[in-house]
């Protein structure tokens, strides 16, 4: 059978406003569907005072007669009223927390984000949530980049390790909720046990990891917005065991959306690399992310400049793959150091493929060095910073 979240979709596509004759997939009328391992559902509706209301009732019932859920609830909305900001999560644990909480499943099998329970619209009026300290998990950083594909969730990955191998307790979450491939990456998938009442990360070259990739099921679309992004983040900060860490890695989506303004309202960020490439002629997007990070008071560390140069095998010299000049030209742009050149290298993407990331896989390459020299800098900048 396929993934339920795939049924929902499927099912209200068949359903038509009578108004305009449009499917409410198609026309963007449901928002932010999210499931409970136990079947529970919950999405938005957008209806127009002109809508007919008996639409509630028709993408309910076409929910409801889904094998394996439980229960549906619709928040209605009009779409000419601003998208909510949700009050901070109350406490009070939600649907996963329950004792009587069924596990989450296991891998494959469907599984669904425990943490929806409490997501509703919240009624009251939309205020910024207060940023929560959580001292036990150390140094916060944020990785991120202005574009996609630039190597992010690469260095993310093998900076956590390295940060590891340097004798640090360390832990990643895969913020990029758009494409979580920290499993990938890291060899791990896998539904993490929930312990009294946290879920308990899972392991992986001496980091503690957490992804909705081991949450969500596989192919959900990526329809995570607004409210639902800051209960995820939230919750990975809050409900999950992690432990006393010295730094947690936050593996941004790129760009400047809802997922960077979650993090930075829901606690206190310590600091942000940038990632980038040589070949970033336009600056702009890097730009933006760096400003964004200076208004919320998040001290960008540095830039690193990812794919940087290329060894040529027979004589051991650097090309220059992808023009350069990219990551030094944004630090300048910004006052920033740059902090780390990466190189081109096969066996990066090979052990991104595999599970098995570069700095563990071939710890004396050009590569791993530069990334340990990465994590060097970033340490030292901390320190500057809060000493
Ligand atoms: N230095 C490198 N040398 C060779 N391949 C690399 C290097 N850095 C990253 N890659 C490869 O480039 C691809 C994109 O990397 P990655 O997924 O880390 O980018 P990203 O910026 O996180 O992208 P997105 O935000 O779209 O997920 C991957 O296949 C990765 O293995």
């Amino acid at each position: 059978m396929p993934p339920l979240m795939e049924r929902i979709t499927d099912a209200l596509s068949l359903v038509r406003n009578p108004r305009t004759g449009a499917d409410v997939m198609a026309a963007e009328q449901v928002r932010d569907i999210a499931t409970t391992v136990d079947g529970k559902v919950r999405f938005t509706l957008l209806l127009a005072p002109e809508d007919d209301a008996t639409l509630v009732r028709d993408v309910r019932q076409a929910v409801e007669q889904l094998d394996g859920v439980s229960d549906v609830r619709v928040d209605v909305r009009d779409p000419a009223q601003r998208e909510p900001t949700p009050a901070r999560p109350a406490p009070a644990p939600n649907a996963m927390h329950h004792p009587t909480a069924p596990a989450p499943k296991a891998p494959g099998t469907g599984r669904a984000l425990p943490v929806m329970e409490a997501a509703s619209a919240p009624k009251a009026p939309p205020r910024v949530p207060d940023p929560v300290q959580y001292p036990n998990l150390g140094r916060i950083i944020a990785v991120s980049s202005g574009k996609g594909g630039v190597g992010k969730s690469t260095v993310a990955v093998n900076l956590a390790i390295a940060l590891a191998k340097a004798g640090k307790r360390v832990g990643i979450m895969d913020a990029d909720i758009y494409g979580p491939n920290l499993p990938l990456m890291l060899g791990v998938d896998a539904a993490p046990a929930v312990r009294d009442e946290k879920i308990i990360p899972l392991e992986a070259f001496g980091i503690k990891v957490i992804s909705l990739g081991f949450l969500i099921e596989k192919e959900q679309p990526a329809i995570w917005r607004g409210p639902i992004v800051m209960k995820i983040i939230t919750q990975f900060l809050r409900d999950v065991n992690w432990g006393q860490l010295d730094y947690f890695l936050v593996d941004m989506p790129p760009g400047t959306g809802d997922a960077q303004l979650s993090l930075v309202q829901a606690t206190q960020v310590h600091g942000a690399v940038i990632v980038t490439t040589p070949q970033q002629v336009s600056v702009g997007d890097a730009l933006r992310g760096v400003k964004m990070f200076e208004r919320t008071a998040v001290p960008v560390l540095g830039v690193v400049e990812n794919m940087s140069w290329f060894e040529n095998p027979e004589t051991g010299k650097p090309i220059a793959m992808f023009g350069s000049g990219g990551g030094e030209r944004l630090a300048k742009e910004c006052g920033l150091p740059l902090i780390g050149q990466i190189p081109l290298d096969p066996r990066i993407q090979e052990g991104g493929d595999t599970g098995r990331p570069i700095v563990d896989a071939e710890p004396d390459s050009k590569a791993s060095k530069a990334i340990h020299l990465v994590a060097e800098r970033v340490m030292q900048r901390l320190d500057e910073r809060y000493p």
